[in-house]
C-alpha cells in the first residue's frame, strides 16, 4: 500500500485522490486549504464522467496543512495539484517538510513548462515526475464537476542525481497505480517535456488570449481572433518548441485550432482564474517558453506582447490579494 500525500484539493487533485484510492493500492492524505472545513463535514460531492456520481466522498485522511501531514509520513509520493505559481510561492520550500530524502517521489500534475526544475535542484536524491493532463474538472466549494475524461501522460523529469532506470521505475509504479484506479488513460513517457511543449501550443495561446480578451475559446474565434492573433501566436510557440529540440509538424497548429470549434463555450483555466480573481499561471504557461525563446534568439512578437499585457493583469490580481 503506497502512502501518498496530495496537496491541492481542487478539480484535478480531487479526481487524482479518488483514482489513487480506487486503485486499492494507495492511501491518500489530502492537504486542503479553503475547502477543508466543508469537505471535512460533508465530503466531496463528485459528478464525474469517469467515476459517476459520488454524493459524499472522502480520501483516507484530510488535513488542513502540510505541517499536519508530516506526522503521517514518510510518504512514497507527494502529489502536487495546486496551481503552478512560481511568482507567488516557492514549491520546494512548501513541500520540503513532507519529503523524505531518497524515498519520496514528487509528482506534479500541473500545466506549464520547466516546473520540475526547481524541485530537481532542491531534491537531487528524489525522483521528480510530472503529469500532463487533459482532464476537464472544476471545483466550487466541495462540489467537483468532472466533464472531460482523465487522460494524461506521466513520466520522470530525468535528472543526474539518480540513475535513469531508478527514475523510470518509480514513475512506472505511480502510473501503474493511477491506471489501476480507473483513470480514462494514463500513459508512461520517458519524455515528459515533449508532452509539455505540445500542450503549451494550446495553453500558451488559447489560455492567454482568452484571458486577455475575457472571451471563451469560441467567442475568441468568432470575434475575429483566429487569423489575427491565435494562429500567428501558435506558430510562434511551435517555432520555439522546434528551436528547443522538440520538433512538431506545422500541421499541428491547424489541428489544434480545428479541434477547438468556434461554437465552443469552453473557458480555459486561466480565464476561470481571472474571473475568480485568482493568480494566473502565466509564468509557467507563457513566461517559461518565452525565456527559452530569448535564449535561442527567436522572435516572438505576438506572444511577447500578450505576456507583457498579462503581467500587468497578474500584477493587478496580486495587488488585490494583498
Ligand atoms: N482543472 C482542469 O481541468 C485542468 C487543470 N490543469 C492543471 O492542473 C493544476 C491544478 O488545477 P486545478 O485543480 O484546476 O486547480 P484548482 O484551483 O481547482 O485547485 C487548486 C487547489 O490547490 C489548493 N492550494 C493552493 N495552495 C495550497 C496550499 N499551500 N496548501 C494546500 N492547498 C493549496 C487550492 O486551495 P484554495 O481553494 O485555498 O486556493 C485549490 O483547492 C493546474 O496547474 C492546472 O493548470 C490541467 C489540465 C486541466
Ligand atoms: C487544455 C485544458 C482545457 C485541459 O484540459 C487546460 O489545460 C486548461 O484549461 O488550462
Amino acid at each position: 500500500m503506497l502512502n501518498i500525500c496530495l496537496i491541492g484539493g481542487g478539480g484535478v487533485g480531487t479526481i487524482a485522490s479518488l483514482v489513487l484510492e480506487k486503485s486499492g493500492r494507495a492511501k491518500v492524505t489530502a492537504v486542503l486549504r479553503s475547502n477543508y472545513e466543508i469537505v471535512t463535514q460533508k465530503g466531496f460531492e463528485i459528478d464525474s464522467i469517469d467515476h459517476g456520481k459520488l454524493p459524499s466522498w472522502r480520501p483516507s485522511r484530510i488535513v488542513s496543512s502540510i505541517a499536519e501531514a508530516v506526522q503521517y509520513g514518510p510518504y512514497d509520493f507527494v502529489v502536487v495539484t495546486m496551481k503552478a505559481l512560481p511568482d507567488v510561492y516557492s514549491l520546494p520550500i512548501l513541500v520540503e517538510p513532507v519529503i523524505t530524502k531518497g524515498v519520496t517521489g514528487i509528482v506534479l500534475i500541473q500545466n506549464g513548462l520547466n516546473i520540475e526544475m526547481p524541485l530537481a535542484e532542491a531534491f537531487p536524491e528524489n525522483v521528480i515526475m510530472s503529469g500532463v493532463s487533459m482532464i476537464g474538472s472544476r471545483m466550487t466549494g466541495n462540489v467537483v464537476y468532472h466533464e472531460d475524461p482523465d487522460d494524461s501522460f506521466m513520466g520522470p523529469y530525468i535528472h543526474s542525481g539518480l540513475s535513469r532506470e531508478n527514475q523510470m521505475e518509480k514513475a512506472r509504479l505511480f502510473v501503474e497505480v493511477y491506471s489501476a484506479g480507473g483513470a480514462a488513460k494514463c500513459v508512461l513517457t520517458d519524455d515528459i517535456t515533449r508532452a509539455r511543449w505540445r500542450k503549451l501550443l494550446w495553453n500558451g495561446t488559447f489560455n492567454t488570449l482568452c484571458t486577455l480578451t475575457r472571451l471563451d475559446v469560441g467567442a475568441l474565434q468568432r470575434g475575429g481572433g483566429t487569423e489575427s492573433l491565435l494562429r500567428p501566436a501558435m506558430k510562434e510557440m511551435l517555432k520555439v518548441a522546434n528551436g528547443a529540440g522538440y520538433e512538431f509538424p506545422a500541421e499541428l497548429v491547424d489541428e489544434m485550432i480545428e479541434g477547438t470549434p468556434p461554437t465552443s463555450p469552453f473557458k480555459p483555466s486561466m480565464l476561470v482564474d481571472l474571473e475568480k480573481g485568482n493568480p494566473l499561471e502565466l509564468e509557467v504557461i507563457l513566461g517559461a517558453p518565452l525565456r527559452v525563446a530569448r535564449g535561442l534568439n527567436l522572435e516572438t512578437p505576438i506572444l511577447t506582447m500578450v505576456y507583457e499585457a498579462l503581467k500587468i493583469v497578474q500584477w493587478g490580481i496580486l495587488q488585490q490579494k494583498k
